[in-house]
């Protein structure tokens, strides 16, 4: 039987499987079947906490989407990650440990036990590294949505996200091109689709598309992703605040050359045991 923790990221929610002394046995069927909101527990996402491959690290997560897919990185899923180690009594208060993703090591600390800041390293931009089809690196790149002409940032965080200013898009545009953004074949890996309204330099509202789950009420990673764009194109300030419809995330990067930082909260919601077979 599989002992599990439901948790959530403002919302963006997660089953955390404890993988630190026994290896788990996952394939896409059964992540599916945990997955379900109706005959399993229901997640956006599934992590699970292993012993660490790098020896710089004290643990590796392991990252899948609804749909049993993998990912490189998960910033809501993160911070959970890192308050699940501290129930577990492996993480203090205010102590920085660094946390090996799909895609690389993070740095995460506990502010609190319900809050936790994550160096997420440097944003890449470079379109092979993000996947993204592109003649050249830039700040803009058009592509055509589902018919629609559309202008767009790429970035990964280690996974990959294509930015839309959604000022200029009719009411329901973001709704239809989500989908379509998600699946473009000029991403390669397919992409997370966010939607940002730049209310002021230090103050953005998103709305996320996400790779392999849908819309979801938060998107770390995307939030990262959005600053990153418009802090290159020196659209924001160094540090801003980004709303999500679960809530805010603080996101600080300087810019090129640095790590970026995402603050924000990690919530448990129930613990419980996996009985299906
Ligand atoms: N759907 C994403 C993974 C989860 C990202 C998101 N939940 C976050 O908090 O960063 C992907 O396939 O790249």
């Amino acid at each position: 039987m599989l002992r599990f923790s439901k948790m959530h990221g403002l919302g963006n929610d997660f089953v955390v499987l404890d993988g630190r002394t026994a290896p788990l046995s996952l394939n896409v069927a059964s992540i599916r079947a945990l997955a379900d909101r109706r005959t399993g527990v229901g997640f956006d996402q599934l992590l699970s906490v292993e012993p660490a491959r790098d020896p710089s690290c004290a643990f590796y997560y392991g990252i899948w989407n609804t749909d049993g897919s993998p990912s490189g990185q998960c910033g809501n899923g993160v911070r959970c990650v890192a308050a699940w180690l501290h129930r577990a009594g492996t993480l203090a208060l205010g102590e920085a440990v660094r946390l090996e993703s799909p895609s690389g090591p993070v740095t995460v600390r506990l502010l609190n036990a319900h809050e936790v800041t994550v160096d997420m390293g440097e944003p890449v931009f470079a379109p092979a590294r993000i996947p993204f089809a592109a003649e050249a690196e830039a700040d803009r790149y058009a592509i055509e949505v589902d018919g629609d002409a559309l202008e767009i940032g790429a970035v990964s965080m280690g996974n990959p996200h294509a930015v839309v200013m959604a000022e200029a898009l009719a009411e329901g545009v973001p709704e239809r091109l989500g989908p379509a953004l998600s699946t473009h074949p000029r991403f390669a890996a397919g992409t997370n689709a966010g939607f940002v309204r730049r209310a002021d330099r230090s103050h953005l509202q998103l709305r996320v598309h996400e790779r392999g789950a849908g819309w979801t009420q938060a998107c770390g990673t995307g939030a990262c992703a959005a600053m990153a764009v418009l802090r290159r194109r020196g659209e924001v300030d160094e540090s801003v605040q980004v709303d999500l419809p679960g809530g805010a995330l603080r996101i600080a990067w300087p810019g090129p050359g640095h790590t970026l930082w995402m603050t924000g909260p990690a919530a448990f919601v129930f613990e419980g045991t996996w009985l299906a077979d």
